[in-house]
């Protein structure tokens, strides 16, 4: 089995000793390329040379970015950069090999297969995919998925703006959760950590900013009921939706890789509204969230939130700028991964 690991360097738990475990440990069990990712995209366009290359497996130690860029790397062969796709199956690629016509039932059998070591700091994709928060605990985990030749087939989200497109791994979201990303993003630039304290404080402060009396999005879809009104929306690929250290936060609790996709849209950012919805989403509880300010999806293949100006839009936990429109598609059968 060929393998070709990327890490990144640059990533908030990432080490050079958590490094040569891996290096090691990976090593024993498949024929093994090292890649350093040195920029941002950079993980993109390597993952993209290993499926021409015909690897059998893109292994990842980083964080959530270096992973959604491994993932559109693998899903847009040209380079990893994504052309704004016609129709739904479509994402831009060139035409099918004889892999991608025979994997034509399950897409996901023609890409190398992935495997994610947490590097990063909130690593929402693969504690979503049960893996320990820890490298070396992880490093264990995947060795045994892979002796007992045991694998998961996962769908990814798409969104689709203007002229581009960007698959995503575990969320998206527009409006003050976009903000907030916005916001520790700036710190970060600035050279501060992005700890789980930091968002929180940051998410705090930024409240007062955030306009709480103008929403400015709208939800359409085929089958779906129009609503206005929405401020904010989080959507989701799986739950939980992130963690607050080891606390899981489930704001679309029903939401799974193996479903479509899943939305919370909220029509009121008044405190009295917020308090019940921060508080139940912090439980473990598989009930919705309930209150009739919220637009709730579940399971949903395609929608679009529409704004009558831009808003602030975030994938994966990356900062993309301001949008005026977004269409959300579940894309099943993705990928498969070893865990
Ligand atoms: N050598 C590098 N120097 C600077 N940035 C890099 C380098 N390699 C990758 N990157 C960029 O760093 C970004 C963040 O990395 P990554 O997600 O792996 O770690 P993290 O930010 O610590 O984790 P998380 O995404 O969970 O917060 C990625 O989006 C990637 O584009």
């Amino acid at each position: 089995m060929r393998a070709m690991l990327l890490v990144n360097p640059k990533a908030t738990t990432t080490n050079a000793r958590t490094r040569n475990v891996l290096l090691r440990a990976l090593g024993a069990a498949m024929e093994l390329t090292v890649e350093e990712t040195g920029y941002r995209g950079h993980a993109a366009s390597l993952a993209a040379t290993a499926r021409a290359k015909g690897y059998d497996v893109v292994a990842v130690l980083g964080g959530d970015g270096t992973i959604n860029e491994t993932v559109n790397g693998l899903l847009n062969p040209v380079n990893g950069i994504a052309a704004r796709p016609s129709g739904p199956g479509d994402d831009g690629a060139p035409a099918p090999s004889v892999a991608d016509a025979v994997a034509d039932d399950n897409p996901s059998a023609g890409r190398p297969a992935v495997i994610v070591i947490p590097g990063g700091s909130a690593n929402v994709f693969a504690r979503g995919l049960g893996l320990p928060n820890d490298p070396v605990e992880a490093t264990g985990a995947v060795l045994e998925a892979l002796r007992e030749g045991r694998r998961r087939t996962v769908g990814l989200g798409q969104a689709l703006w203007e002229n581009e497109s960007r698959y995503f791994t575990f969320c998206a979201g527009l409006g003050y959760d976009a903000e907030v990303v916005r916001a520790v993003e700036g710190l970060r630039g600035a050279g501060r950590k992005a700890t789980p304290a930091r968002y929180v404080n940051t998410a705090l402060r930024h409240y007062v900013a955030t306009d709480k009396r103008r929403p400015a999005m709208t939800l359409t879809g085929p089958g779906i009921p129009t609503a206005a009104g929405i401020f904010m929306a989080i959507i989701s690929n799986t739950s939980p939706w992130t963690y607050v250290g080891t606390r899981p936060v489930r704001p679309t609790p029903w939401a799974s890789f193996e479903t479509g996709l899943d939305m919370l849209g909220l029509q009121r950012m008044g405190l009295t509204s917020l308090m019940p919805l921060i508080q139940h989403i912090l439980t473990e509880s598989d009930a919705l969230p309930s209150g009739r300010h919220l637009v709730q999806l579940h399971d949903e293949p395609e929608f679009t939130l529409t704004a009558d100006r831009p808003v602030a839009f975030e994938l994966d936990g990356d900062y993309l700028g301001e949008r005026e429109s977004v269409t959300f598609r579940s894309i099943p059968n993705a990928l498969q991964v070893l865990v």
